[in-house]
Formats: C-alpha cells, sequence, structure tokens
C-alpha cells in the first residue's frame, strides 16, 4: 500500500467530486455531471486497488467500463447503423429535452478513463501493456489540455480544469504505485514504449487534423445550405416582380377601369402562387383605391381609400408609378395591415399615349414571405432570421436544440439589403458529423497499444532466448569436461600413469581381444637388478629408467602388431598375436639387445639389461593362467641362468 499513492487518489476524487458540485449547481448544466461521476468512481476504483481490494477494484471499473463503452460507441457508430436521433431518443425519457451529447462524457475524457481501468485490470503489469496505457493517458491528457485552450469544436471533447486536474492526480496515482515494479522490465520498455508512444501521437495528431477538416466542411455545407434558402428568396422576389409586371401589362389595353369580377378572375391565380401579397389593388391616378383582391373584410375597408394621405410612407413610390410611368417600391415600412412589408407599385399605362391610367399595387408581408421561405427548411435542422439592420422582420423557431453555429447571407431584395440569419442543430450536426476521425483516433490508439505489445514481447523472447544459449553453451562446455574428466578416468584405470602403457587389467583384456589368433606368444619382461638402480640413483632416476624401457619396449611390440604394457613393478609384458616361439624369441631378442645398447647404465657402468620369459600357445582354447604360468617359469629360468637372457618355455 503506497502513501503517497492513495494521497493523490484522495486528492483525485476531491477534485472530481468539486467538479460534480459545481455542475450540479451551474444552471442548465445538471446532465454534465454525468461527465465528473465516471471520474468518481474511478477515483474509488483506484483507491480499492491501493487498499489491496482488487476484487473490488475490479468490479467497479468493469461497471464503470459498462458505462463507458456505450458512450464511445454512440461516437463511433456510423449515423446509418445508429442514428443520432436514436441515441437522442434512448435518453430523452431520462430528463425532458435531454440529448445523448447531455449524457454522455466528453470523447477525451472517456478514453482517458478507460486506459486508466484497463490499466488496472491488466493488474498494472508492464507485460500486458500498463504503461503504453498510462502513457496514453497522459498523451490524451496534453491534447485535451491542448484542445481547450484552442477550441473550434462543434462539441466540447475536454473535461473541466477540475476533472482534467483529478484525471492528471489518478494518473499519477496510478505511477507512483507501480512504476517501481516495472525496473526489471527496463529492456522491454526501452524497446517498445518509445515506438508505441509516438504512434499514438502520430493518431492523436492526424485525428486533430481530420476533426478539424471534417468540422470545416461540415461548416461549409450548412452555410452553403443557409446561402442557397437566402438565393432562393431574391429569386422568389424576381419571380413575383416579373409575373406581376405582366399582370400590369394586361391591362394596358382596356380603356375602362377593371371591374370588381375582372379584378378578382385576373389576381386570383397570381395570389395563388405567391400566398405572402396581402393583396393586389388597382389604384387610381388619385392614388384612391378602386380593385383589391382578396377580396376579404381587411381589404375591403381599404376600397376608396387615398393612398397619398393614409400611406404617406408609400407616397414617393406610388408617385413614380402614377406621375413618371415607372415602378415604384417602397423601403420597408408599417402596412395599413400592421405589419411589416414592401410594396411594389407598377403603371397601367394608356395604350395609345403611354400615360399612367392607374397602378397595380402588390402589397407584400414580409412576415409571410419569409415563412414561404423557411417552410422549405426542416424546423429541426434549423433556426432561422430574416432582418433589416436594425428590426428583426420575421423569426422561426427550431424544434431542436441550436449548436453554437451561425451563418449569415445577405439578401437583396429588389435593392433593399436583408439579413438571413441560420443557425443549425445540434441534431442536424451531429448527424451529419463524420465519425471517421473517432474511430482513427480509436483504432490508432489500439494500434499503439497492440504495437507495445508486440515490441515488449519480442524484447522478452530476446533475452530469453540469450539467456537459453548462455546456459545451452554453459551445459555443452560442462558436457565436454566431464567427457573429458571421464576419459581421463577410463585412461587412468586401464593405463600406467609413469610409462603410459596400458597396465594389468588392459593387457588382459587386449589378450582377451587376440584369444582367437594362433599362434600366440606372450612375453615377460624383468629387468635385472633394477634394485641396485634405486639404490644408487634414487627412486626418480629408477622412474626414467621404467620409461624409457617403456617406450623402446612399445616402439618394438606395436611395431609387429603386438600389445606392450606393465605388468608390474619392474616387470612388462608383451602379447604376439599371430607369432611363434621363433619369431617371439626373434623379437624379444631385438628387445633385450636394444635395451642393452641404450645409455640405461648402473652406478657401476655396466648397461641395464633384461630377461625375458616367452611361452607361445599354438592351438585350443586360450588359456591365459597356463600361459601366464609357463612364460614366468621360463622367465625365473632366464635369470636362474644369469639373467640378461630369453627363454622359451617347454611346450605343454
Ligand atoms: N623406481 C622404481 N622402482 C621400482 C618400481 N617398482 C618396483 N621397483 C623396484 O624394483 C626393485 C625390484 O627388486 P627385486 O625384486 O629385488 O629385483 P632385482 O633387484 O631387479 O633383481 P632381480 O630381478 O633378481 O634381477 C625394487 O627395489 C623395487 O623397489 C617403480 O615403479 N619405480
Amino acid at each position: 500500500m503506497s502513501r503517497p499513492a492513495i494521497n493523490l487518489n484522495l486528492l483525485a476524487l476531491l477534485l472530481a467530486l468539486l467538479a460534480s458540485l459545481l455542475d450540479w449547481t451551474a444552471p442548465g448544466t445538471v446532465l454534465s455531471l454525468t461527465g465528473s461521476l465516471p471520474i468518481v468512481a474511478t477515483a474509488l476504483c483506484q483507491l480499492a486497488w491501493h487498499h489491496r481490494r482488487p476484487a473490488l477494484a475490479r468490479g467497479t471499473g468493469l461497471a464503470v467500463l459498462m458505462v463507458l463503452i456505450p458512450a464511445l460507441a454512440s461516437f463511433l457508430i456510423p449515423e446509418y447503423w445508429i442514428s443520432h436521433s436514436a441515441w437522442n431518443r434512448q435518453v430523452e425519457g431520462w430528463t425532458a429535452g435531454s440529448l445523448i451529447v447531455d449524457w454522455r462524457p466528453p470523447l477525451l475524457v472517456i478514453l482517458c478513463l478507460i486506459m486508466l481501468i484497463a490499466s488496472l485490470l491488466v493488474r498494472t503489469r508492464a507485460n500486458l501493456g500498463a504503461p503504453q496505457l498510462l502513457a496514453m493517458t497522459a498523451i490524451l491528457l496534453v491534447m485535451q489540455g491542448v484542445e481547450t485552450w484552442h477550441a473550434t469544436n462543434l462539441l466540447s471533447l475536454t473535461g473541466s480544469a477540475l476533472e482534467q486536474a483529478a484525471l492528471w492526480s489518478l494518473l499519477a496515482a496510478q505511477l507512483s504505485g507501480v512504476a517501481v515494479n516495472w525496473r526489471g522490465h527496463l529492456p522491454g520498455l526501452k524497446r517498445a514504449l518509445p515506438a508505441g508512444v509516438l504512434l499514438a501521437c502520430l493518431t492523436l495528431l492526424f485525428w486533430h487534423q481530420q476533426k478539424t477538416l471534417v468540422e470545416g466542411n461540415l461548416h461549409a455545407e450548412t452555410q452553403a445550405q443557409s446561402q442557397r434558402l437566402a438565393e432562393s428568396l431574391s429569386l422568389e422576389i424576381r419571380d413575383h416582380l416579373q409575373a406581376m409586371q405582366r399582370f400590369a401589362n394586361s391591362w394596358q389595353l382596356q380603356d375602362t377601369l377593371p371591374t370588381g369580377g375582372q379584378w378578382a378572375a385576373q389576381a386570383a391565380p397570381y395570389h395563388q402562387d405567391f400566398q405572402y401579397f396581402l393583396n393586389i389593388a388597382f389604384i387610381d391616378t388619385d392614388s384612391r383605391i378602386r380593385r383589391v383582391h382578396p377580396a376579404n373584410a381587411t381589404n375591403q375597408r381599404l376600397l376608396g381609400r387615398r393612398l397619398f394621405d393614409e400611406q404617406p410612407a408609400g407616397r414617393s413610390a406610388l408617385e413614380e408609378a402614377l406621375s413618371n410611368g415607372e415602378m415604384g417600391r417602397t423601403g420597408i415600412i408599417d402596412l395599413l395591415q400592421g405589419e411589416p412589408g414592401i410594396i411594389h407599385y407598377l403603371p397601367v399605362l394608356d395604350d395609345d399615349s403611354q400615360r399612367p391610367r392607374g397602378a397595380v399595387g402588390m402589397v407584400v408581408s414580409l412576415p409571410a414571405l419569409a415563412d414561404t421561405l423557411f417552410r422549405q427548411t426542416n424546423p429541426s435542422h434549423f433556426g432561422l432570421t430574416l432582418m433589416t439592420p436594425d428590426r428583426t422582420l420575421a423569426e422561426r423557431q427550431a424544434t431542436s436544440r441550436l449548436a453554437t453555429w451561425q451563418h449569415r447571407s445577405a439578401i437583396d431584395l429588389d435593392g433593399l439589403s436583408l439579413t438571413l440569419t441560420s443557425r443549425p442543430t445540434l441534431s442536424l450536426l451531429l448527424s451529419r458529423l463524420s465519425r471517421q476521425p473517432v474511430v482513427s483516433l480509436t483504432i490508432g490508439l489500439l494500434l499503439a497499444y497492440l504495437l507495445f505489445m508486440v515490441l515488449f514481447a519480442h524484447q522478452h523472447m530476446d533475452t530469453q532466448q540469450r539467456l537459453m544459449r548462455r546456459s545451452n553453451r554453459e551445459l555443452r562446455h560442462e558436457v565436454r569436461s566431464r567427457t573429458r574428466l571421464q576419459k581421463e578416468v577410463e585412461w587412468l584405470a586401464s593405463h600406467d600413469d609413469l610409462t603410459k602403457l596400458p597396465n594389468r587389467r588392459q593387457f588382459m583384456w587386449d589378450l582377451e581381444r587376440h584369444g582367437q589368433t594362433r599362434p600366440l606368444s606372450l612375453l615377460i619382461c624383468d629387468i635385472d637388478h633394477f634394485k641396485q638402480v634405486n639404490d644408487a640413483f634414487g627412486h626418480l632416476q629408477g622412474d626414467r629408467y621404467l620409461k624409457s624401457i617403456g617406450e623402446l619396449g612399445r616402439d618394438i611390440i606395436e611395431s609387429v602388431d603386438g600389445v606392450f604394457a606393465r605388468y608390474g613393478g619392474e616387470e612388462f609384458i608383451a602379447c604376439l598375436p599371430g607369432h611363434d616361439a621363433i619369431m617371439a624369441r626373434d623379437i624379444a631378442e631385438r628387445l633385450r639387445v636394444a635395451i642393452q645398447q641404450i645409455d640405461l647404465r648402473h652406478a657401476d657402468g655396466s648397461p641395464l639389461t633384461i630377461s625375458i620369459g616367452i611361452t607361445t600357445q599354438v592351438g585350443g582354447d586360450l588359456q591365459t593362467d597356463t600361459l601366464l604360468q609357463a612364460a614366468d617359469e621360463a622367465l625365473y629360468a632366464a635369470k636362474a641362468g644369469g639373467r640378461n637372457r630369453v627363454i622359451i618355455a617347454p611346450p605343454p
């Protein structure tokens, strides 16, 4: 249980609770509490972990993940799988009018919490990727800081300052509690962590760039939509002016004032097409309203009224038509009907004199005109306002919550400048917002984690292989030295250490090996008066004499494919397979003479000599004891006969 880790966790818990409290008390943001609550739960989960309650920590962590993963999914799943409005339908029952964005924590907070909890679920073990998860949490937190300062996002993707501070504390708590356990994995971490962190950083940069691009495109798209709406308003005005021009011209051929019936019949189709005309009236040269359509009660009351008196704001426009025979248009005025609008006056000219006989007046209600236009867009997509520089003419509220974006489009209304302000709704934007940047971010972070795991495992395997290679080398070395030792032991067991000749036991085996060869001769050689050598020169010199005789004996006997061995003390023994007694005697003589001739002398200067007893088996089974005894007896005879001679034992 690490004290600093617990303190840092408590700090995180305090900060998260404070953030929740502020969210709770802030007006209208009660639902953003959901951003802080998972942080509180994660802090509790970490506290349980640091208090050595792993089961409780795992349970809490899994419960938080069960909330966070659907929240992350709502950022990832394409609109055509689960639409944004479907997500909203899930939550609108919880509190009236709430949207999914009110309930889910910001994207970067979700990712940070998932990393922190995942790190606990893998028991903060380096070989299960905990260092990479915590490093990615740190990178995400840095990104949150950057996003907070340069927030141009459609949605807030970051936690509040308090929430970010709480997340930093949670991260510090985990690091202070577990980093010490990773010391043993330093080579693996050195190889895997830089690559994993680099990929995570690149992923975040790529995500940031993609997100900016996607939001920019969406902004341009909704702005273009707003612009098209403004242009269609201008087109509408132009259309109705052209239509009314035709309407005015149609009266030129008629000499008399149109009857009420004629007027209604002609004006009705136009009114049908342009329903925002409050009326279409015929005004005589004295500015009196003589005919009006539609003939509703309001319009009926206008009949006979003199506009020069009744509507001074429109006088100059009317005079333009009645006096100059040109089309006149009022500015935006308060109409007699009590709403803002504009009136177009089109002269009706006498066909012969081309003098005005009156004018057609078209009264356009701007709220009604705007309404016609507004009806072209879905109220759940945009909030719209039509305004002059100093007054609002018409407004259409959206049925859904508005985003912060606002598009302004200028409208040229036959020389009058209006502004159409459109504000897209949050639902519209979120339903059109591409999920690709968040998908890339999630996949990129997952790949960064996997890259860490692969490199870490690779390094681990490398170390294991190195250790295995080293222990194999040591094992091979051990086997070699044991084999050498074994051979030495075997050699010592079968050889005489002084003369390096086979010893008696080995000789017996060799004799058995040649046991089937006939004839088979056996020689026993004994140095004459060797005791005197020892006595005169000492044992060491005696040993040197023994070695010299051994070397000479081996050379001569092995040159005829025989075996020469030390029989014991100053005695040697030889076996000559395939040699009969005569041949054996010749070889023995050669040996005797050779020894006499080398420079081995007694103290009195006389040469060292040997006596040799020979026996030969020419047939029958090998009778070692008999042979040995016969050779020994022959040797005894040689000694008794005066030494320095070769005696052949009599045949058995
Ligand atoms: N230096 C040395 N002397 C040895 C070794 N083995 C036996 N001897 C000596 O060989 C001598 C044998 O002496 P004896 O058995 O009396 O025989 P001898 O002196 O050779 O006389 P004869 O055999 O009768 O001619 C002894 O003095 C032993 O100590 C050995 O390995 N090294």
